[in-house]
């Protein structure tokens, strides 16, 4: 017999203004434990702003977010590292003259403060294996490609001990060998029971990795479910996926 579902996330009609702009507008939505979610929908939907509303980056204008039963709606991002919540950039920007290692030690200082810096430096040596980066560990950050930045970034989360994962656009820019790789990256992640939610335009990966999908509009969630019925919604191709897509779908079968 399955376990029952357990809860790790949920969103009570999340909201978050800029100014004038409804970045979010009433957003609720529930992650389970062990899941991976992909959360789409196009450029300036709001995916970003979600997750950095959860994490306390942009905290929520309006609404309720908890994270295993506790109110976290007015977290600080250091207090969401401690908890558990960690995520990657969009937007890469490590240390630049800090090394590989120096970079993800400092990541699992900032979530675990007690932690000492040997001990730190040596889990982040085995982080950085994780992810393929064995010969770059003393190199400085700047000088890596951006496939290997991106993995640094993934090295980084991993080292605060997520719980839940949030993956923002990490096969942004990287050619499909690369994307490959970092896809089985996730799956790995995904078989070690870490929940992940990401934020991903390429298809593929989503209905590769994704055991469910999230649809953002204007700010809106306008669709949750299984893949398959995602794909198919008039709403999703309309607002994202394109009718190209859904013939091409359809025509697969
Ligand atoms: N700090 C901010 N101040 C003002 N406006 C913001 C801020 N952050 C995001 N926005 C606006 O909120 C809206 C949603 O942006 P967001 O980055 O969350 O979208 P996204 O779905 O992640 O887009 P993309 O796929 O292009 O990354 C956009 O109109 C954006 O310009």
């Amino acid at each position: 017999m399955s376990e029952p579902a357990h809860e790790i996330l949920h969103l009570s009609n999340v909201s978050r203004h800029f100014s004038g702009l409804k970045a979010l507008s009433d957003v609720s939505l529930s992650v389970n434990k062990g899941e991976v979610v992909g959360l789409i929908g196009p450029n300036g939907a709001g995916k970003t702003t979600l997750v950095n509303t959860i994490c306390g980056v942009t905290p929520a204008s309006s609404g309720v977010v908890t994270f295993n039963g506790q109110d976290i709606t007015r977290i600080k991002t250091y207090q969401s590292a401690r908890m558990g919540l960690s995520r990657t950039f969009q937007i890469v920007q490590p240390f630049a003259e800090y090394s590989a290692r120096d970079n993800v030690a400092a990541a699992a200082l900032f979530s675990q403060p007690g932690e000492s810096l040997k001990s730190a430096r040596e889990a982040a040596r085995a982080h950085l294996s994780f992810v393929g980066l064995d010969a770059q560990v003393d190199q400085p950050a700047a000088t890596l490609t951006l496939a290997m930045r991106k993995r640094l970034e993934l090295a980084k989360a991993l080292a605060m001990k997520p719980k839940l994962l949030f993956l923002d656009e990490v096969n942004a820019g990287l050619n499909s060998a690369e994307v490959e790789r970092a896809t089985k990256l996730i799956h790995q992640l995904a078989a070690d029971g870490i929940t992940i939610v990401m934020i991903e335009h390429l298809m593929k990966v989503v209905l590769n990795v994704c055991t469910r999908i999230a649809v953002l509009h204007n700010g809106r969630l306008i669709a949750d479910g299984a893949p398959r019925d995602i794909i198919k919604d008039p709403a999703v191709v309309d607002a994202y996926l394109g009718q190209q897509y859904a013939q091409r779908n359809a025509a697969r079968g």
